[in-house]
C-alpha cells in the first residue's frame, strides 16, 4: 500500500548521534523521492525506548565546529520530517524524551504504547539546557501555549495517559497493538487524496518551518555559543553522571 516502516536502531538507547541523524535524513530523502511511497510509520527496534533524543555526547566536551556541524544536521532532519509530503505516523513503543519527542511531534499522528514506564516530553530544562524556539513552536502547535509553557519550564515527562490528556499523543493503546493501530491509522489517512492533504499540511506547517529556515545560520551560532558555555557544559556533565549513577 506504499507504506514504509522506519525502525530506529542505534543501541542502547537510540540516541541521535551525528551518524544516526545523517542516516535518518538520507533514508527519509530516499523515501520522499520514491513515488510509490505515500506514508511512513516511524518506530523503534530498541526494546522499551523510542529514542533517548539528541546524543548528549555530541553536545558535551567537543569543539565549536563540531557543535555547529551537529546542530546543522539536527535542523536538517527536523525540516525534512516536519515538512515531509508523506503521511508520517509514529508508533511510540518506548521512552521518548526531548529529541525523541521531537521526532514524534513531527508526525501527523502519534500512537503510544500504554506502559507507564514510558514517558514523553520536552525535558530539556531538567538537563539545564533550553529547548530551541522551533522545538517550542512545534510544542505550542501541538498542545497549545499554556500547556507548552508549563511543560517546557518544568521539563515534564508525561506518562502515556497524561500525554493523551494534554494532546502530546493522539492515541494510547495496549503495547502489543501499537503497530497494528499505527497501520490502521495509516489506512485511514491514505484514503485522503494526496494533493489536498499535502497542500493542507503545508498550509498548517509552513510558517513554523519558515521561521527556522530564515534564521538557520543564526540558530546554529546561538546553539554553538550556548552549548559551549562552561556553565552549560557543567550541567550536561552532572546530568550524564546522574544517568551513570542510576545504574548503581
Ligand atoms: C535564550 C537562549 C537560548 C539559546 C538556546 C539555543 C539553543 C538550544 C540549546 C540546546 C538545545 C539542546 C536540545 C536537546 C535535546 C535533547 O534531546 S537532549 C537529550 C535528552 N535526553 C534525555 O534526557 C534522556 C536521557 N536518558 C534517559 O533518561 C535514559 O537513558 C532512558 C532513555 C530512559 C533509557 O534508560 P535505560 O534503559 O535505563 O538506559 P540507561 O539510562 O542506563 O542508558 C544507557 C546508556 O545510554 C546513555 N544515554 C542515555 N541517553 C543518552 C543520550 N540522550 N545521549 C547519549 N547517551 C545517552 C547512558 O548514559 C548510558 O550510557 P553508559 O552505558 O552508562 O555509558
Amino acid at each position: 500500500m506504499g507504506v514504509a516502516v522506519m525502525k530506529l536502531r542505534n543501541p542502547p538507547v537510540n540516541s541521535l548521534s551525528l551518524e544516526c541523524l545523517t542516516e535518518f535524513t538520507i533514508s527519509l530523502e530516499k523515501l520522499e523521492n520514491d513515488k510509490s511511497i505515500r506514508g511512513v510509520i516511524l518506530t523503534s527496534e530498541c526494546p522499551g525506548i523510542f529514542s533517548a533524543g539528541l546524543d548528549l555526547l555530541e553536545m558535551y566536551g567537543r569543539n565549536p565546529a563540531h557543535y555547529a556541524e551537529y546542530w546543522k544536521n539536527v535542523q536538517e532532519l527536523w525540516l525534512r520530517l516536519y515538512t515531509s509530503n508523506m503521511i508520517l505516523v509514529s508508533a511510540i513503543n518506548g521512552a521518548s524524551p526531548a529529541g525523541g519527542c521531537l521526532l514524534a511531534l513531527c508526525c501527523d499522528y502519534r500512537v503510544m504504547a500504554d506502559n507507564p514506564k514510558y514517558t514523553i516530553g520536552l525535558n530539556e530544562s531538567l538537563l539545564g539546557i533550553v529547548a530551541p524556539f522551533w522545538f517550542k513552536d512545534m510544542y505550542v502547535n501541538t498542545i497549545g501555549h499554556r500547556e507548552a509553557e508549563r511543560a517546557l519550564q518544568l521539563g515534564t515527562l508525561f506518562s502515556p495517559a497524561e500525554a493523551l490528556k494534554v494532546g502530546v499523543v493522539d492515541e494510547v493503546v495496549p503495547e502489543d497493538q501499537v503497530h497494528s493501530k499505527a497501520r490502521s491509522v495509516m489506512t485511514k489517512w491514505l484514503a485522503i487524496p494526496d494533493h489536498s492533504r499535502q497542500l493542507t499540511k503545508n498550509m498548517m506547517r509552513k510558517a513554523t518551518a519558515d521561521n527556522l529556515i530564515k534564521q538557520r545560520e543564526a540558530d546554529i551560532q546561538n546553539f554553538t555559543s550556548f552549548i559551549s558555555k562552561d556553565s552549560i557544559q557543567k550541567s550536561l556533565h552532572m546530568y550524564l553522571e546522574k544517568l551513570k549513577q542510576k545504574k548503581g
